[in-house]
């Protein structure tokens, strides 16, 4: 562990049936995540990695605080996420989340524009609209959207589109933590690759640290610096992703492993 983590889980365990306690005492365990400790330092890539079911999603909703932790914590930049200087206007500018789709995400009654400059004005990064206008231009330019683009609705885009906008929308603020959960999953190779491409660069340029979120062990190898493999809602494993696949130790790991499909050599992210 560093000294100075960008983002920290100490035994972190989540149960969603203490938060539902008000409706009576809850019988059964149902800890999704059973003490967590990772942590992800400034402009890493990092890897979190297991079987549906395992409990990922929970794990980056909790890294984020959208839901809480029943024991132990999480802290970023070294404070509780409860007690972030500024409070939770200023950490969420610096914790965004991509999703796969983002239709949900997206509001369908607001133009990309809207969505892209709402928050470059609440955060303060635009002083007026005109500025904001600008940045959104630029971002979407920069993850290969016709500018254009600024005044249709998301339902005028198509699937790919619309998640370079979810991209574009995490990255406006120059945040120092995102959150990618299953990005690229039942995506084509090619566009799989393309969107790694794109966020990599990103990371690189803003110098932001991403969790990437995948099933998918073989994107991970060739994505991420370092990953932590998640089974049952314990970290099984960890470490630089290809000490971890050269010498898995534990038996989950090298099931995982064992299961990717022969790699196509000619497919570099
Ligand atoms: N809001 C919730 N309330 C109650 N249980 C939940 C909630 N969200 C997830 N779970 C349960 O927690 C467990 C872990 O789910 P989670 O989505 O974190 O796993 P995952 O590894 O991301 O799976 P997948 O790859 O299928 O998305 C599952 O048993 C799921 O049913």
């Amino acid at each position: 562990m560093p000294e100075h983590a960008l983002l920290e889980t100490r035994g972190l365990v989540v149960d969603y049936a203490a938060r539902r306690s008000f409706l009576g005492p809850a019988n059964t365990s149902t800890r999704v995540l059973r003490g967590v400790d990772l942590y992800i330092e400034a402009g890493e890539i990092v890897g979190i990695v297991g079987e549906s079911g395992s409990g990922k999603s929970t794990l980056g909703r909790a890294m984020l605080g959208l839901v809480p932790a029943t024991e132990g914590s999480v802290l970023f930049d070294g404070f509780a996420l409860a007690d972030f200087p500024g409070g939770d206007i200023a950490r969420k500018r610096h914790m965004q989340m991509i999703f796969q789709d983002p239709m949900s995400s997206l509001n369908p009654r607001h133009t990309i524009g809207a969505i892209l400059t709402r928050p470059l004005l609440l955060h303060g990064v635009a002083s007026d609209q005109r500025q904001a206008v600008g940045i959104a231009a630029a971002m979407l330019e920069r993850v290969g959207l016709p500018v254009a683009v600024l005044s249709r609705y998301p339902h005028e885009l198509s699937g790919g589109q619309r998640q370079r906008v979810g991209i574009a929308r995490a990255a406006l603020l120059r945040p120092r933590f995102v959150l990618a959960d299953e990005v690229v999953s039942g995506q084509d190779v090619s566009t799989q690759a393309r969107v790694l491409t794109l966020l990599r660069e990103l990371c690189q340029e803003m110098g932001m640290a991403l969790a990437f979120i995948s099933h998918d062990l073989s994107v991970i190898r060739a994505f991420c610096n370092r990953l932590y493999v998640l089974n049952g809602g314990v970290v099984v494993e960890e470490g630089a992703s290809e000490t971890v696949f050269a010498k898995p130790k534990h038996a989950y790991t090298q099931a995982l492993i064992s299961a990717i499909p022969i790699p196509d050599p000619s497919v570099r992210w």
